[in-house]
C-alpha cells in the first residue's frame, strides 16, 4: 500500500525532502508545514482539466482555508485566482501584490468599509449574497462611476452529504438568495437592472469535504435551469468549492478531474437542452488544493492512562491550531515521525494542552512506543488549521513553514508572548 506521506531514505517522516525532525529541530513545534509542490501539482490539476476540455474557466483558490501572503504568491505564481471573504483577505492580497483584478469577494455580510475596500482596490468580481448587500454595492458603485462585476449567489436547495455545520446548499442556510421564494429572481431583475452593476452570472456551493459527485451535478443542473426560467444566458456559472479530501484511511476521494469532468459535462448538457450559449466555468476549491499538502508537528509531553477506558497522549499544540476536530469531530490521523514502520504498541487519543475536554487532535490513534521529546505528525491539516488558529489560553500561533526542493523557508513568524500583548493596554 503506498503512503499518504514521503518517506526519507532512513525511514522517517520527510516533507519536500526535509525530514520531520530536522524542522522541528530548526523551526520548533508545534509547526504547521506545507509541500509547495503539493499545492502547486493540486492546482495545475485543476487547470489541466479544464484546459482538455478546452472551455473558459476560472480556478479561484477559496482562501479562507489557508490565507497567509505566501500562499497567494504561489496562486498568483500559478495564474490561479483568489476567493477572498473579508477585509482581513483582501489586505492579504494587497501585501502579496496579488492582481486584484483576479479576486472575488463572498460573505453574507459584507460591510460597507468592506465593499468599499473591494472597489477601491479594483477587485474583479463581487459574489452578491442578498439584497441588503445588492442596493448597498449599487449606491457604492454608482458613486464612484464604476460598473462592477457581480455573480448572484444562490442557495439551490441541495443537501450535500457531509457534517451539518459544513452543509451550505440547503434551503434552511444563511448563504445566498433563495429560490422557492422568488427572491433569487427578484435580485437578478434588480441587478441587471441597475447601471453600476453587471451581472455575469450565478454562484452556488453546496458544503466542504463532498467525496460524491451527484451534489455537483445536481447544482450545475439547478443553476442552469434556474437562469433559463429568468430567461438569462449567463457568461459565468461558478459552482464553488467542497471537493473532499483524504484525511484516513477511510476517506476515498476522487481525483479533482473526476469533479470537474462531470460539472463540466452537466452544463454543458443543460446549456445544449436549452440552446443556450456555454459559459464559462468557475470553481472554488480551498481544502482540495492546500489539505493534503499541510502537516502539523507536535512534541509529545504529558501521558495519562485511565485504566479500562483510554490513554490520553498530550502534545504542545491542540485545539489552537487545529479547531476541526472539536468543531466537526473531524478525524486525523497521526504518525511518530521516526518510527514509521515501527509495530503499534498502544491506541491512545491525542490531546492538546488547552483546558477543555474537547480539545482533541486526533480521537483514536495506534502508535508505536512513544516518549516525551518525540515528534508526532498530524496529516492532511492544510486546510482551516492555520486558517482557524486562535489565540485561546494565550497559546502564541505557530510559525508556518513552506518546503520545496529540500529547501525551508518560515513564511509566518512564530508568535511571541509580546504580539500576543501587543494589543492589551492596561486599565489601573
Ligand atoms: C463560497 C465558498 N466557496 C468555496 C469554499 C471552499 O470550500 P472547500 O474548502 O471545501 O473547497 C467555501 C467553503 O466551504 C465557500 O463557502
Ligand atoms: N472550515 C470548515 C469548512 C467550512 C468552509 C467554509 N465554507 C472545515 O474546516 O471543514
Amino acid at each position: 500500500m503506498t503512503t499518504p506521506y514521503e518517506v526519507s531514505e532512513e525511514g522517517e517522516l520527510s516533507i519536500g525532502g526535509i525530514t520531520a525532525n530536522a524542522l522541528a529541530a530548526e523551526f520548533q513545534t508545534p509547526l504547521y508545514v506545507y509541500d509547495v509542490t503539493k499545492i502547486r501539482q493540486s492546482m495545475r490539476a485543476f487547470q489541466q482539466v479544464f484546459d482538455e476540455e478546452q472551455i473558459d474557466y476560472v480556478v479561484s483558490f477559496a482562501s479562507k482555508a489557508f490565507a497567509t501572503t505566501a500562499m497567494y504568491e504561489i496562486a498568483a505564481q500559478e495564474g490561479i485566482h483568489l476567493d477572498v471573504v473579508s477585509g482581513g483577505e483582501i489586505a492579504t492580497a494587497l501585501n502579496a501584490n496579488y492582481p486584484m483584478a483576479h479576486v472575488s469577494f463572498n460573505g453574507n455580510n459584507k460591510s460597507e468599509a468592506e465593499l468599499i475596500m473591494a472597489l477601491d482596490n479594483g477587485l474583479g468580481t463581487i459574489i452578491v449574497d442578498n439584497l441588503y448587500e445588492l442596493n448597498m454595492l449599487s449606491e457604492l458603485a454608482a458613486e464612484r462611476g464604476i460598473v462592477q462585476n457581480i455573480l448572484l449567489r444562490i442557495t439551490p436547495g441541495i443537501e450535500a452529504h457531509t457534517h451539518e455545520f459544513i452543509q451550505t446548499g440547503q434551503t434552511d442556510s444563511k448563504f445566498g438568495f433563495d429560490v422557492d421564494s422568488g427572491q433569487a429572481e427578484e435580485a437578478y431583475h434588480i441587478a441587471s437592472g441597475t447601471a453600476s452593476l453587471h451581472v455575469l452570472g450565478v454562484h452556488a456551493h453546496i458544503g466542504s469535504q463532498i467525496f460524491d459527485v451527484t451534489g455537483f451535478e445536481a447544482a450545475a443542473e439547478k443553476l442552469v435551469a434556474i437562469v433559463h426560467d429568468w430567461g438569462f444566458d449567463p457568461e459565468v456559472i461558478n459552482t464553488g468549492g467542497g471537493f473532499g479530501i483524504r484525511y484516513t484511511d477511510e476517506d476515498h476521494p476522487k481525483p479533482a478531474s473526476e469533479f470537474v469532468t462531470a460539472i463540466i459535462a452537466k452544463i454543458r448538457e443543460k446549456t445544449g437542452a436549452y440552446g443556450m450559449p456555454m459559459p464559462a466555468i468557475w470553481i472554488e476549491p480551498g481544502r482540495s488544493i492546500v489539505g493534503e499538502a499541510g502537516t502539523t508537528l507536535y512534541t509529545i509531553g504529558s501521558r495519562k492512562d485511565v485504566p479500562g477506558i483510554r490513554s490520553y497522549l498530550a502534545v504542545d499544540g491542540g485545539m489552537g491550531d487545529n479547531i476541526r476536530p472539536a468543531m466537526y469531530q473531524a478525524n486525523y490521523e497521526a504518525v511518530l515521525v521516526d518510527q514509521l514502520d515501527a509495530p503499534t504498541e498502544q491506541v491512545v487519543r491525542v490531546a492538546g494542552k488547552y483546558c477543555e475536554s474537547g480539545d482533541v487532535l486526533v480521537w483514536q490513534q495506534a502508535l508505536p512506543k512513544t516518549k516525551p521529546g518525540d515528534v508526532l505528525a498530524v496529516l492532511s491539516t492544510g486546510a482551516y488549521g492555520y486558517s482557524m488558529a486562535s489565540n485561546y489560553n494565550r497559546n502564541p500561533i505557530p510559525a508556518v513553514v513552506f518546503v520545496e526542493d529540500g529547501e525551508a523557508k518560515e513564511v509566518v513568524a512564530r508568535q511571541t508572548y509580546s504580539d500576543i500583548l501587543r494589543l492589551d493596554r492596561h486599565y489601573i
